[in-house]
């Protein structure tokens, strides 16, 4: 039988796994022989390189030939180590693919063709020819004709293609799970990929690290993963939808589709936290595809910040807000939280950046061995008056070399001064030698005598001024003689004027300057801050980056959306968040999410909403969904486990019991990960250390853990946003804990994290969010 001819039964379709894992096999044997002498080749070019090189520089004729003979070699090498790579790509494909060459078959009869004649289109995690180099065995799940399999069930389907629309008729939509070379289940499906494969791969206890979704992917997911229109692709999406997901598979759908042109590091991923990049770390590479850039906004604005603040960590600032309630100032500091991450405060600094056209900007002296060289006084006259019409950058590069003029002019008088004299004593021979070789080599000395003293004296007092003055030059030409913290602290001295301030704002501003005169950065600070700096130098974009993609964007505000973009002005953005989610105090709106669309103009920009959710089970999906206004809208995938348990206890020391008992059972039940939810770091360190003793293997993350492991945990509700668990226990959902309207969304994510079991326990009253039936 023909590997390319349509099989029907199980049998014939075993038979042809068979086939295919033949050919493969083959193809393997192949390539390693293949890869092995490539690679012997290039290490031998490498040694020899200069070997076959005839190296002649006597004359133009010679010289031209051994530059060609160089060109050849390094030709020859570079051409060997492409072979290689490409050969190395083709096996690592093979081998994914040995196992469980596919997972999928549509039958599709091309307009004008009756449909007898559909042939099969079979679909992979890569793609496979056969002998010939002609037909294609397995299609890539993100090839064109593969879209018809997750956007079509039998009947009518089109897909497009770079040379137009094609139209066809599906016969016939088939699943197969295969393991080993064997084919273990196989079902025909309508519209939607079968129910039966998606209870199996949800129904699995959960892995260190998420996986691909390739063979079950959704319609509406997909819409999200092959989008090419939209500058701005918006996805809002309940708890387990698929967000993170859909992003991931995504991302390899574009480095495919955009191969030539696209690379891994053009990509950038902005995730909630450093242990969700090591949860995620595994989903591409086992597509095989490279990762792309993976930082957290955080990490961002510390290395855009230098070493000039201490920046507040953003789950700092999260934990204050969770248990800083008795702090005299909290009522203000939320407030201005709030205030700050808005994007009328951007349009605050707009404002005051104009005004800083005419007056108010503020200049570092240069200072030099104590003495000032360049008062701010003479720097803030100079600039404004230069014509105020031209923009504040082009200023400051103006001023920039005006500076540099001045210190070569001072960098002269200096050279006739005491400590001049007293650092060339203590040069060495050296450096004697040197400044001779130098001045010999710029013919300074005369009639080449030998001891020309005067020249050698100045030479080496400009070298030394020169030297010392080296860091003032660097300085000047990184722009650092703006007082950029200064400028900033000025923008809370101003008269409020029209704009609509917080009641609070006096204590506010005095609040934030005494913060940055202690050389800290308040997280609600630090984007404000730094928009306003480069509204001054000019905004250093990263035009390489293609694609940026914000995970959990619910947690951004507007003020950092607005910021993203004129960071990254080359690039589409993909946007996933679930304004249901939002817990941080700087987004506690959610306002900027849900304002996204104005961003880049409802022309550029294309919303997907995803309700269906996968992550728990219904019982989960349900009760979870009864803690928000309008959780009706979220629909659960059909797979049933136990209700969610709620267990009162009496007091901690009965939670702590409790909370024993259920690890227990639930790592008895066969589970691999267990997460015990807390509200805040706080409460989590001390359950943490009253179970330490009795259940050793209890992990204990923090904001600072870097990897994402199976077994049992403690965690705190916001560092649990975007990861999911088999077990989760809420340590207290009382009403003392979760009561507040801001704490709601806090609750759902930390109760939306359980994929099989959810347990609470509550002392005193229950928190008013969960509806008892
Ligand atoms: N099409 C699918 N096929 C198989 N599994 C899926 C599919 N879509 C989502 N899942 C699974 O559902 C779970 C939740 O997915 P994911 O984490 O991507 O959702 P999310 O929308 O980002 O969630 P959250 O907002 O709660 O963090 C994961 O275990 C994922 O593998």
């Amino acid at each position: 039988m023909s590997i390319i001819v349509k099989p029907d039964g199980r049998q014939e379709e075993q038979q042809r796994v068979e086939e295919l894992r033949r050919l493969m096999k083959g193809k393997l044997a192949t390539l390693e022989r293949q890869t092995g002498g490539l690679r012997e080749e290039i290490v031998t070019i490498r040694r020899h390189f200069w070997d076959d090189v005839t190296v002649n520089f006597e004359d133009a004729a010679e010289t031209a030939e051994t530059y060609a003979s160089m060109k050849q070699q390094a030709e020859l090498l570079t051409e060997r180590e492409r072979s290689h790579r490409v050969a190395a790509v083709q096996l690592k494909t093979l081998m994914r693919l040995m196992d469980s060459p596919y997972f999928g078959r549509i039958d599709i009869a091309y307009e004008g063709e009756d449909s007898a004649a559909a042939q099969p289109v079979y679909l992979g995690v890569g793609s496979l020819l056969d002998e010939s180099g002609e037909h294609y065995l397995v299609y890539d799940w993100r090839a064109p004709v593969s879209s018809v399999y997750y956007d079509y069930g039998p009947g009518p389907v089109r897909y497009t293609t770079p040379a137009g629309t094609i139209r066809g008729e599906m016969t016939l939509k088939r699943q197969y799970v295969i393991r080993n070379g064997t084919i273990e289940s196989m079902f025909d499906t309508g519209v939607t990929i079968g129910d039966e494969l998606l209870q199996e791969v949800l129904g699995k206890h959960s892995d260190a690290a998420m996986k691909s979704i390739v063979a079950t992917i959704q319609r509406e997911q997909n819409q999200i993963i092959r989008n090419e229109r939209a500058r701005l692709l918006i996805v809002q999406g309940a708890a387990g939808s698929g967000k993170t997901s859909a992003a991931l598979q995504r991302v390899a759908y574009l480095l495919y589709r955009y191969r030539d042109t696209l690379s891994a590091e053009q990509i950038l991923l902005f995730s909630p936290n450093p242990m969700f990049n090591s949860y995620i770390s595994t989903v591409l590479p086992e597509l095989g595809e490279q990762n792309m850039g993976q930082t957290t906004y955080q990490q961002y604005l510390e290395h855009r910040l230098g070493r000039m603040f201490r920046l507040e960590d953003q789950f700092d600032s999260m934990e204050y807000k969770l248990t800083a309630q008795r702090d005299r100032m909290y009522n203000q500091r939320i407030a201005g939280m709030t205030f700050k991450s808005e994007e009328g405060f951007m349009h605050i600094i707009d404002a005051y950046a104009k005004d800083l056209m005419t007056q108010g900007l503020r200049f570092k002296p240069l200072k030099f061995r104590g003495r000032t060289l360049i008062g701010e006084r003479e720097m803030r006259e100079r600039f404004y008056g230069i014509d105020n019409s031209i923009s504040i950058p082009n200023r400051l590069r103006m001023m920039s070399e005006w500076l540099l003029k001045e210190l070569t002019r001072l960098g002269k008088l200096e050279r006739k001064k005491n400590w001049v004299e007293d650092e060339m004593e203590l040069l060495d021979n050296e450096e004697y030698i040197h400044s001779f070789q130098a001045l010999r080599g710029k013919n300074k000395f005369h009639d080449a005598s030998f001891d020309d003293a005067g020249s050698e004296h100045d030479y080496l007092a400009s070298r030394i001024v020169q030297q010392k003055f080296k860091p003032l030059r660097i300085r000047v030409k990184r722009l650092k003689f703006i007082d950029v913290p200064a400028i900033y602290k000025g923008l809370f001295y101003r008269s409020v004027g029209a704009v609509k301030f917080p009641e609070q704002w006096d204590s506010i501003a005095k609040w934030t300057v005494e913060r940055l005169d202690e050389g800290i950065m308040p997280y609600e600070d630090a984007t404000p801050y730094l928009y306003l700096k480069e509204k001054m130098e000019g905004f250093h974009t990263n035009t390489k980056i293609k694609h940026v993609l914000i995970d959990e964007a619910q947690d951004y505000s507007l003020f950092q959306f607005h910021y993203l973009k004129r960071l990254f002005p080359a690039a589409k953005m993909t946007v996933l968040g679930d304004s249901n989610q939002t817990i941080f105090a700087h987004a506690s709106s959610g306002e900027g999410f849900h304002r996204l669309s104005d961003l880049f103009g409802a022309d550029h920009t294309e919303t997907i909403t995803l309700t269906r959710s996968y992550r728990s089970t219904q019982e989960i999906i349900q009760f979870t969904a009864g803690m928000l206004p309008d959780g009706h809208r979220i629909e659960a995938f059909n797979r049933s486990g136990k209700e969610p348990v709620v267990t009162y206890v009496s007091d901690e020391a009965a939670m702590i019991d409790a909370l024993q008992h259920k690890l227990v059972e639930l790592e008895r039940s066969g589970y691999r990960s267990v997460a015990i939810i807390c509200k805040s770091a706080e409460e989590s360190r001390n359950i943490y250390e009253r179970m330490n003793n009795s259940c050793p293997q209890l992990r204990l993350i923090r904001s600072d853990t870097a990897t994402f492991e199976k077994g049992l945990a403690v965690i705190p509700s916001y560092l649990a946003k975007g990861v999911e668990f088999d077990a989760v226990v809420i340590s207290d959902a009382s009403s003392r804990q979760y009561s507040a309207e801001s704490e709601r969304k806090l609750f759902y994510t930390a109760c939306t994290r359980a994929m099989h079991e959810l347990h609470l326990l509550y002392c005193g009253e229950l928190t008013p969010f969960i509806q008892m039936g």
